[in-house]
């Protein structure tokens, strides 16, 4: 079938929708600090000689003095002593005037795009949700920040997740991709470390270089551990709370560096964290609130080991004691138990229905021979080309399934005059890291990619995402075609579908229509044919409703404490869902 007139038009359209999306990250680092601190009132070093900012001070850190001013800090913010170290602004409007980010809204979000979405939530106590943000007591810097962001009110996710979180309670949450569950856990983190201010909470004096940060964000990869620093430091901004990220692949002593210069909230990849804590640069017994980004990644059989490292078999504060985040856009339900035993009488959210794609985002699947992949991706970029939508405004992502296959085919597109990169996990860091700002730049719109580059990852003009190999798990498909369809836009995600895909079949083809697509009749039949079988399960169920798998009746744990009362928002009816789940690592993680 050929779908070139309407795919090109389609991928013109979200082009010129995306044109207002999104600003670039600056990757800049705060300068050095040229004074020595004063010893009798101990002051974070990153607040040492900061210039006055508009913001009232902070009060002033009240603990005991400390003896070694590399050792982490008690209070986050201090007045004391700011000249000199200038925060970057990661916002860029230097004028700093309320003007300069007031003027503009957000405007290129649909947000009627998200008003029906139906909305569940589970847990005892559910706090309401909330309409704008100025109903929410986040702190003026904050709220400032926010406007900053032109964020004008908070998506359905942000609506529910921030009044749970502020009222000190656990959460997992399942909402589509590009919907804004990073800024859901960033401002409750960010607000409650700022009320913090001014309290003498000492940190303990372990090793000399030990650090204490009072938050932990994991994430699965590292582009996007940077991504979430990037936004959290713009959330940030002036409030006196420090962000500092840690990942694998990069100079490890400069990230030493800039823990020693104090960290309020650590965003880290897992492999990176367990080397600092076993190093004892990093303890996390300060620790108030953590957040797992891409939860039921983080907990599939690939990273589970690792967290359970950091989070069960160090200095952590336990659940109850600390509070706990888990946000997704799938979350399978073997996951959902799994997490369970990090969490504390939480409170489940499923914004739409759990591993459901948006209907932001226009699916295509077409049946392409594994011979004939490469020209009929050749033709889809020349229908592309044709409609004028190739360049800055119109990124293409392509995933396939192995390093290899992304080398090999971003080469061939190479030689037949399509400026293309790849990102995969075989590349070094900084060529990773290349690869990425190329294509946002435009510079080279196409970018080939494998899993590493499923998740998260917010890049803005992404018009069109190319599954030139399916995915053997509908999770993944979700999370890959996330990365177009973000904020509200339109976006467009074609697939290549062959015989060798058959056992995802039954599962894309529900997830299509759930999505209002149109599904091919020959996929239908596959579908028929095909039955699912372990990993193409979907997530939490065909039907709204019933998710939280603590409702599950086939749950029990000799206990009625992991479940009681629902709240449902949405009008949904009861229970559907297929249960189980059989994880795995896909090949292309690193
Ligand atoms: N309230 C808001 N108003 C306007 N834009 C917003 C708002 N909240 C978030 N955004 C923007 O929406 C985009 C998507 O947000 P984010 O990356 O947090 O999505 P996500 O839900 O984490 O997606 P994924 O599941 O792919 O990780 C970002 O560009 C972000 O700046």
């Amino acid at each position: 079938m050929s779908t070139r007139t309407s795919w090109a038009d389609l991928a013109a359209n979200s082009a010129a929708e995306n044109t207002t999306a999104g600003s670039s990250a600056n990757n800049a680092s705060v300068g050095t600090t040229s004074a020595a601190p004063a010893r009798s009132t101990y002051v974070p070093p990153h607040l040492r000689n900061r210039v006055p900012s508009s913001d009232p001070p902070a009060p002033a850190y009240s603990g005991p003095a400390s003896s070694n001013d590399r050792q982490g800090y008690g209070g986050p913010a201090s007045s004391n002593d700011r000249q000199g170290e200038r925060e970057v602004n990661p916002f860029g409007d230097d004028d700093d005037t309320e003007q300069a980010f007031s003027e503009q809204e957000n405007t290129g979000i649909n947000f009627d795009a998200y008003e029906d979405i139906p909305v569940e939530t589970s847990g005892e106590n559910v706090p309401p949700p909330v309409n704008t943000f100025a109903e929410i007591d986040l702190g003026e810097a904050l709220n400032q920040n926010i406007r900053r962001c032109k964020y004008v009110k908070p998506t359905p996710v942000q609506r529910h997740a921030i009044p749970i979180s502020l009222a000190g309670r656990d959460l997992m949450a399942c909402a589509q991709t590009g919907s804004g569950k990073t800024a859901a856990f960033c401002f409750p983190i960010i607000s409650g470390i700022m009320k913090m201010q001014g309290q003498s909470a000492q940190r303990p004096l372990r090793g000399a270089r030990t650090v204490y940060p009072l938050a932990l964000i994991l994430s699965p990869t590292r582009e996007l551990s940077m991504q979430i620093h990037e936004e959290a430091r713009k959330f940030s901004y002036q409030t006196g709370v420090k962000v500092v990220v840690a990942y694998g692949g990069a100079p490890l002593n400069q990230q030493l560096r800039e823990l020693e210069r104090g960290v309020d909230i650590l965003v880290a990849t897992p492999g990176r964290l367990v080397d600092l804590l076993e190093r004892a640069r990093v303890s996390l017994q300060m620790v108030k609130y953590l957040a797992l980004d891409e939860a039921d990644r983080m907990l599939d059989m690939g990273f589970e080991p690792q967290i359970r490292k950091i989070v069960e078999q160090n200095d952590m504060p336990l659940p109850g004691a600390r509070q706990t985040m888990l946000f997704s856009a799938t979350f399978p339900k073997e996951i959902q138990r799994l997490a369970s035993d990090f969490l504390f009488n939480y409170i489940f959210l499923a914004v739409g229905r759990v591993g459901s794609s948006t209907d932001l985002i226009v699916q295509r699947v077409e049946f392409v021979h594994e011979s004939d992949k490469r020209s009929h991706l050749m033709d889809l970029l020349h229908a592309q080309r044709a409609n004028g939508v190739q360049g800055k405004q119109a990124l293409t992502l392509v995933f396939v399934e192995t390093k290899k296959g992304a080398d090999s085919l971003e080469h061939w597109l190479y030689v037949n005059g399509f400026p293309s990169t790849s990102i995969h996990g075989d590349r070094t860091q900084q060529e990773r890291e290349q690869a990425l700002r190329s294509f946002r730049s435009g510079n080279t719109p196409i970018l080939v990619a494998t899993d590493v580059a499923a998740r998260g990852l917010d890049i803005p003009h992404v018009a069109h995402v190319v599954n030139f190999d399916l995915p053997n798990d509908i999770d993944d498909y979700v999370h890959r075609i996330g990365r177009t369809g973000r904020a509200g836009k339109t976006g467009l995600a074609t697939a290549f579908f062959n015989e060798g895909n058959a056992s995802l079949a039954r599962s894309l083809a529900d997830l299509m229509q759930e999505s209002n697509q149109e599904v091919p009749a020959w996929l239908s039949r596959y579908a028929v044919r095909s039955s699912y079988g372990g990993r193409n399960r979907r997530s939490g169920g065909g039907r709204f409703g019933g998710r939280d798998f603590r409702r599950d009746s086939s749950f029990s744990r000799g206990s009625s404490d992991y479940y009681s009362g629902a709240n449902s928002s949405g009008g949904y009816g009861a229970s559907g869902g297929y249960g189980g789940y059989g994880s795995g690592m896909t090949s292309a993680w690193d």
